[in-house]
């Protein structure tokens, strides 16, 4: 059976203060966001993932945002070099944390930039969103690495929304899942699913039937139960407000030899 690992971040007390691009500024309650971060960490441990904390950057306050630091294929991690330029204090506590799970580590140069929360794994195929975030280097060095180790890249634009899986992730069966009005191009995709809401394109895929996402998309949960999935809900709403999804709060690790 694959191991089920997965890296977290503690939010910092200065969450509050995270970037945001598309959406209006709200004011982010810390407690709260303390408090759902637990609910989705418990989420995880409920349903078979080990939980690793990843050491905290309190300087950063985006730094909860742990899946933009690192991308993992096979036993190889890719630490990125985000497009925020406010977000690269957070790498470090990263790179120690793969190696330390036995991942290779590889990473991202200047002048390449690249966002984790672009990258969505397929089987072996990695869409790698071109957007704010992640620039033309960063995909070319995306694909140097692992293109090598059997990977397909496939790059998409993306400029309506913070990154590729801020528009679209993926089912177990390999449907990509998107609100349409948030994807650039849906017909890139071999099979695409619109959902009727923007967090409803966000599922972290927990083993089995069962799908990870937020409260916030009610009549998505409603679509994949009748296709045949078990929805797994929890209230992110304090991330939602500085464009997180659940994606972006973990990175799972499963082809790891350590
Ligand atoms: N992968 C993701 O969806 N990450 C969300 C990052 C949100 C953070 N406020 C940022 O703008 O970088």
């Amino acid at each position: 059976m694959p191991s089920k690992k997965a890296l977290v971040r503690r939010p910092g007390p200065r969450i509050a203060d995270g970037l945001v691009t598309h959406l209006e500024r709200t004011p982010v309650d810390v407690d709260k966001a303390l408090s759902q971060w637990q609910g989705y960490v418990d989420a995880l441990e409920a349903h078979g993932w080990e939980t690793f904390l990843v050491e905290p950057a309190d300087d950063c306050p985006d730094a909860v945002f742990v899946e933009d630091t690192v991308v993992v294929f096979r036993n190889v991690a890719l630490i990125t070099r985000p497009g925020a330029e406010q977000r690269r204090g957070e790498i470090a506590g990263v790179e120690e944390a793969v190696a330390r799970l036995g991942a290779s580590v590889n990473w991202v140069w200047e002048p390449g930039t690249l966002d984790g929360g672009d990258v969505l794994k397929v089987g072996d195929t990695l869409y790698v969103g071109r957007g704010g975030r992640t620039n033309a280097a960063g995909v070319r060095q995306l694909r140097a690495v692992f293109e090598p180790l059997g990977a397909q890249v496939v790059s998409v634009p993306v400029s309506k929304v913070l990154h590729l899986k801020s528009a679209v992730t993926a089912l177990p069966d390999g449907t990509v899942i998107g609100h349409e009005p948030l994807v650039d191009t849906p017909s890139l995709f071999p099979r695409f699913l619109p959902v009727p809401e923007e967090a409803g394109a966000h599922v972290v895929l927990l083993g089995g039937d069962r799908l990870l996402m937020a409260e916030s998309a009610p009549k998505s949960a409603e679509l994949f139960a009748d296709l045949g999935y078990e929805p797994v809900l929890v209230d992110i709403s304090e991330f939602e407000k500085l464009e997180g999804c659940v994606t972006c709060l973990s990175v799972r690790l499963r082809s790891l030899y350590a």
